[in-house]
């Protein structure tokens, strides 16, 4: 057995409390018996070795009926999507979505026109523009300000990031050997890194006045889980800041495919649409944004203006100068500020092997079916063994996963698997302790189909993961 047993069992426990299932799980006479509040049970037994490709079996009984043949499994991973049937609950809502299909009718909403010519290299009059960028997880910031810094009329600007959670991927993204990018991490900008954000201007100032950071404007990348208005407000209360530098406007982007639900169950949605000077609706290349979306958005922010971008193709210039505004916060209406969505939880898969491309596409599979509807967010690199001198660029928000992307080379952090997940109710330790176990599955098979001389499969493509 690849997997120990006790092993097993936690990964069962937390799979369990990531259904919100009461429930239990005992090892009992070779058997891991798995029961639920509502009286249903199932055994999961380990296979012989001459059941192989087998693993698990599954057997289940519903109350007072009948024990099934038991199911077999050939790895955890559908040990987990046959437990969830065992256990009468519905199957995923939404399935494992990799490289979403175009819709067909994504040319009805019109590019925004090039604005008027942007920023030169000169460098402004006066304070320096500061524009926020924000929008729920995986809405498309960092696509958005990756495009915009490639623009050779805006080579001139400064980022600085933040990230929700310890580990940053969007620094590695938009660096490019750059002086003036600043990342502000290992916390959200509107709580836990409070205070730094003026710091942070304040010092790339100084830097740019020594010479070392030429930059003509600033853009600011929120976390997907930051509320704007303590960034705006600590943009606008600090004295030094407002000398030197002004908002120029907050742009807020809407996922035209997950942007109703995101706005319907996470508080933090709605607060960057209400602040925003300018609504980017991205993604309609995958969905159609339906009328009760748009109503949703005019309901929270009747004076936004609204357009419709892909990838990030918008001309920056057409960003900047959407709003304007003398430090002075204004009113906003009722709201709480820098509220997080319940049960909120961000864990760092960071193993020390590198990843075989099997194990991968196993374990993004499960993500996506058992922690559905939980699982907002998955980005970061990924050293797959197969090909360990090029970071694969996994991203995913909710179900829908990109075709993992090869980059060229390791950024400054060196190379390593670090793929970010952030979820409601997700028990923090089951990323790493399922993927364990999924690895260990996928290392005995390699062995056992070199032991038995039999030629081992060529791993997946990370082009086509999973099917
Ligand atoms: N199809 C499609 N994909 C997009 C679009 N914009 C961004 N993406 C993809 O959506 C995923 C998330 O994009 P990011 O730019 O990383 O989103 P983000 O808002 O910076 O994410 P967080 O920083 O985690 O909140 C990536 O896989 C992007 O390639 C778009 O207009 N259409």
């Amino acid at each position: 057995m690849a997997v120990a047993p006790a092993a097993l069992r936690a990964i069962v426990l937390d799979t369990l409390a990531l259904w919100g299932v009461a429930g239990g799980a005992e090892w009992r006479d070779g058997a891991l018996v798995v029961t639920s509040a509502e009286g249903r049970s199932a055994r999961v037994l380990p296979a012989e070795a001459a059941d192989n490709p087998v693993r698990w079996f599954l057997e289940a009984a519903a109350p007072g009926g009948p024990a099934r043949p038991p199911r077999p499994n050939l790895s955890v991973v559908g040990l987990l999507a046959s437990l969830r049937r065992a256990l009468g609950l519905p199957q995923a809502r939404q399935p494992l979505r990799i490289g979403a299909a175009e819709r067909a009718d994504a040319t009805d909403h019109p590019q925004p026109q090039a604005g008027p010519p942007g920023p030169s290299d000169a460098p402004p009059a006066g304070a320096t523009p500061v524009l926020v960028v924000t929008g729920f997880l995986g809405s498309g910031k960092t696509t958005l300000v990756a495009r915009m810094i490639r623009d050779p009329a805006f080579a001139r600007t400064a980022v600085i990031v933040n990230e929700w959670g310890s580990v940053g991927i969007d620094h590695d993204l938009l660096a490019t050997g750059r002086d003036d990018l600043v990342r502000l991490s290992t916390g959200c900008l509107c709580c836990a890194v409070r205070g730094d954000l003026a710091q942070t201007l304040l010092r790339l100032d100084d830097r740019r006045r020594a010479g070392e950071a030429p930059f003509d404007r600033v853009v600011i990348e929120t976390s997907g889980l930051a509320d704007p208005a303590p960034v705006l407000q600590e943009l606008m209360t600090d004295p030094e800041v407002g000398a030197r530098f002004r908002l120029d406007g907050v742009v807020t982007l809407v996922d035209a495919l997950h942007g109703e639900a995101s706005l319907a169950a996470h508080v933090e949605a709605g607060q960057q649409v209400s602040l925003a000077d300018l609504l980017i609706l991205t993604k309609t290349d995958l969905a159609a944004p339906g009328a009760s979306l748009r109503a949703g958005l005019v309901a929270l922010n009747p004076h936004a203006g609204l357009i419709a971008v892909t990838r990030g193709a918008v001309s920056p210039a057409s960003l900047f100068g959407a709003g304007q505004r003398p430090l002075v916060p204004r009113p906003v209406g009722k709201r709480v500020a820098s509220q997080h969505t319940d049960g909120l939880g961000c864990a760092v898969l960071a193993p020390s092997a590198p990843v075989p491309a099997a194990a991968l596409a196993l374990l993004l599979r499960a993500l996506a079916e058992q922690a559905d509807g939980r699982l907002l967010r998955t980005k970061g690199l990924v050293q797959i063994a197969e090909r360990p001198a090029q970071p694969a660029l996994v991203q995913g928000v909710q179900h829908v996963f990109e075709p993992p992307e090869w980059l060229d080379s390791w950024p400054e952090g060196g190379a390593g698997t670090r793929l970010v997940l952030i979820a409601t109710g997700m028990p923090p330790r089951w990323p790493s302790r399922l993927y364990d176990a999924i690895a260990a599955e996928v290392r005995d098979e390699v062995a056992r189909r070199r032991a038995t001389d039999r030629a081992v499969p060529a791993p997946p493509s990370p082009a086509t993961l999973p099917a």
